[in-house]
């Protein structure tokens, strides 16, 4: 059951002490059309039990840590999961029972665990990207035209950089830049992707779409798409400086998702792009 709603959505913060969650946090509390009424992290995690604000070395905000999702989704409008792929279809299934809006960050699932989301979609709205920005967005528009436009005489690479602390490669935002550059030239990315390049490799197969990825010290996140042709390159290029920007993307789904019909649905939808 739904809770009733207020004048603005409440919202449940998944991950609350992530990178991703407390920026999220920070983000639902100052928002004008958005009211955060959960905080939630895994059993036994030291934040549970505290109220958030103080938990993230601020001010009480009035929000207790909870480890009952359930509880904290029946409360809720809509629930913003940044955690990790076996929490995200945890938490779908919760939030179909909920009937609220379920806002997926998580990168690094699998075909196989992507494919676990969508019962749940039958019963709540899921918007799901790799990316919330409006940026990286624009950017996977850009890349399908570009590569539409080009044929394989131009060679195309994405190449990401992100902080140390990141678990999966390549991120989900080059893998959105690949399917939008494999739309564009009407291919399917998995028949021509190529990514851990190492060793003896070969020459480039024409009509590959290459990955590389780097790690380092406290980048938020770059992305570059590579059109490398004889004599002249094209590169489309986002830099991400600061993680408010995919927060600012989530909650914009979340209120944007309270209207709509049970579904899977993409930021390119939240952003009529
Ligand atoms: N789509 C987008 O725009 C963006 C997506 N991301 C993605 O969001 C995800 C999180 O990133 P980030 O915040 O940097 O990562 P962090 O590791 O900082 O945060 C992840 C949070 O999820 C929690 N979590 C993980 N597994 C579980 C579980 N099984 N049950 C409950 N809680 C769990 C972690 O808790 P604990 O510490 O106890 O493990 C932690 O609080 C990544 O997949 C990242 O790629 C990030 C930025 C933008
Ligand atoms: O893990 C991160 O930090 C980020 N993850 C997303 C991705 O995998 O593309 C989005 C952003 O680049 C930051």
């Amino acid at each position: 059951m739904t809770a009733s709603r207020t004048d603005t959505p409440g919202i449940v913060i998944t991950g609350a002490s992530g990178r991703m969650g407390q920026m999220l946090i920070k983000t639902v509390a100052d928002h004008p059309r958005a009211h955060l009424v959960g905080a939630v992290e895994r059993a036994g995690h030291d934040w549970v039990g505290q109220d958030v604000g103080l938990a993230m070395g601020g001010s009480e905000i009035g929000v207790t840590v909870t480890d009952d999702a359930a509880a904290a989704f029946a409360k809720a409008q809509a629930v913003i999961d940044f955690t990790s792929p076996a929490a995200t279809i945890a938490f779908a299934g919760l939030a179909a029972e909920a009937g609220v809006v379920h806002v997926i960050g998580t990168t690094g699932m699998s075909d196989a665990e992507i494919a676990q989301l969508e019962p749940a979609s039958r019963q709540s709205v899921q918007m799901r990207a790799g990316n919330m920005s409006l940026g990286v967005n624009l950017l996977v528009q850009l890349t399908k035209k570009v590569a539409a436009a080009l044929d394989e005489d131009f060679d195309i690479e994405v190449i990401e950089a992100h902080h140390h602390h990141k678990v999966d490669a390549p991120s989900g935002t080059a893998l959105m830049l690949g399917e939008a550059a494999a739309e564009g030239r009407g291919v399917v990315l998995s028949d021509v992707s190529d990514s851990g390049r190492d060793g003896i490799t070969g020459a480039r197969k024409r009509g590959d779409i290459g990955f590389s990825a780097i790690r380092g010290g406290d980048i938020v996140g770059e992305h570059d798409v590579l059109f490398a042709g004889q004599g002249e390159r094209i590169v489309l290029r986002h830099l991400a400086t600061d993680r408010a920007i995919f927060a600012r993307g989530a909650i914009k789904a979340a209120l944007w998702g309270q209207d709509k019909q049970p579904g899977q649905y993409d930021m390119l939808d939240v952003l009529g792009l």
